[in-house]
């Protein structure tokens, strides 16, 4: 089992990390109190909430049962675990755990850090993407219809155990939506990484276990250490969000759970990526290096057809990175490096929203 440290003082935690950590009792030591609801959801639940509740038969074990998707992540959906946790008559020692993706990480997130102004919390999660980034950092949150995430708290979890073998189940195309981020971390932080995706893709996307968790595991550091520099994103956390600005747009605007936030953030990252080009900041080696990933890992690099630039510009302009009115991006400084900037033209942003990306791609 692997372990590390996500460094943040009194809030530091593990992460924990290996195969059938299921059959093995990591959990309960991040346990306070008796009672402990898991809040999980429809696909999840059939698959691992029995195998989770095997280790907690000293505890009064409460599961929260949530519909499936996107869609869901939003005020109605979260009052349900508000009620699951009063109708248990569950108090301000409960132990929330969240057993799913990132929509059921950030969910039981934010209702741990409001039930009782705020409980005890622990992340399992089970899909690639909440492996290697929801489940660690502590942003939680729901959506708005006018903008993701829009509504949601800073709260840290107790401990984080990703057991990799929940990943035999997960759809192909959600595995290629987690590579997204992963590939993020290669291009905004650690350009060895990226090099070492490009020779392991294949073999990420066949779960093949040493790669799975050498790639698990180096997102997480990058991760972690990211956040411990800087938790409540005033400074180089935003770099995390390379093409979120581009691809949040894109989710909104497709409606939440149409476009997968992996494929939209693939999207977006590439807008970024074109952007930074154009600036002379990458080669456009680079960027085709980073476009063919992206393709390999089986995910889209160009936009919703219908979209137009006032489409992204609508979601754009209520971004959480905004300053004063001013849209800032990240962008690449070179691969492996990421800046938040605004410091490039209204034209320049425009061109890239209008631009005809199937038609760039057509030489891929
Ligand atoms: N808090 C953060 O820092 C952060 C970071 C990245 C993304 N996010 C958020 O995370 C969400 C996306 O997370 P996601 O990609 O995990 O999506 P998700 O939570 O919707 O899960 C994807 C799908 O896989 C299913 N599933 C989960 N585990 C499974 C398993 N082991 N086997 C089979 N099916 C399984 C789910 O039920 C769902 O249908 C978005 O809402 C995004 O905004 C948050
Ligand atoms: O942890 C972060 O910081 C991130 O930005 C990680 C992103 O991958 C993630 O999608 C996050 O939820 C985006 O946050 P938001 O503040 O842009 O809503
Ligand atoms: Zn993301």
């Amino acid at each position: 089992m692997h372990r590390l440290q996500v460094e943040l003082g009194e809030r530091s935690y593990p992460i924990l990390m290996g195969e059938s950590l299921f059959q093995k009792n990591l959990i309960t030591p991040y346990i306070k109190g008796k009672q402990v609801a898991i809040v999980t959801n429809e696909t999840v639940a059939p698959l691992y909430l029995e195998q989770l509740q095997a280790q907690l038969t000293d505890y009064q074990v409460q599961p929260i049962v949530l519909p499936d998707g996107e869609q869901y992540k939003n005020w109605q959906t979260l009052q349900l675990i508000f009620d699951g946790l009063l109708k248990a008559e569950y108090s301000r020692k409960v132990t929330i755990i969240a057993l799913g993706g990132g929509v059921i990480g950030d969910m039981a997130g934010f209702a741990a850090a409001c039930y009782q102004r705020g409980v005890n919390f622990i992340q399992v999660p089970t899909t690639l993407l909440s492996q290697v980034d929801s489940s660690v950092g502590g942003k939680t949150g729901i959506n708005h219809i006018l903008g993701k995430n829009m509504i949601g708290a800073f709260y840290q979890p107790q401990a984080v155990v990703i057991d990799v073998s929940t990943l035999k189940t997960l759809p192909k195309r959600e595995l290629s939506a987690g590579l997204a981020e992963v590939i993020k971390y290669g291009l905004i932080a650690d350009s060895d990484f990226f090099t070492w995706l490009e020779e392991n893709i294949e073999a990420l996307k066949i779960l093949d276990t040493a790669v799975l968790i050498k790639a698990i595991d180096w997102s997480c550091r990058i991760k972690a250490h990211v956040v411990a520099l800087d938790e409540t994103e005033e400074g180089i956390r935003a770099t995390l969000n390379l093409g979120h600005t581009f691809g949040h747009a894109i989710e909104s605007h497709q409606g939440y759970g149409n476009w997968l936030h992996g494929e939209a953030v693939a999207v977006g990252s590439v807008m970024a990526i074109e952007m930074s080009m154009r600036l002379g900041w990458i080669t456009e080696q680079d960027r085709n290096r980073a476009i063919r990933l992206f393709i390999r890992a089986g995910l889209p690099v160009a936009p919703p057809e219908k979209m137009s630039a006032n489409d992204f510009l609508k979601y754009m302009r209520v971004d959480k990175k905004i300053i004063d009115g001013q849209i800032r991006l990240v962008l690449l400084s070179k691969l492996g490096e990421a800046i938040v900037t605004s410091d490039f033209s209204t034209e320049l942003l425009n061109a890239i929203l209008s631009t005809n990306y199937e038609q760039l791609l057509d030489s891929f």
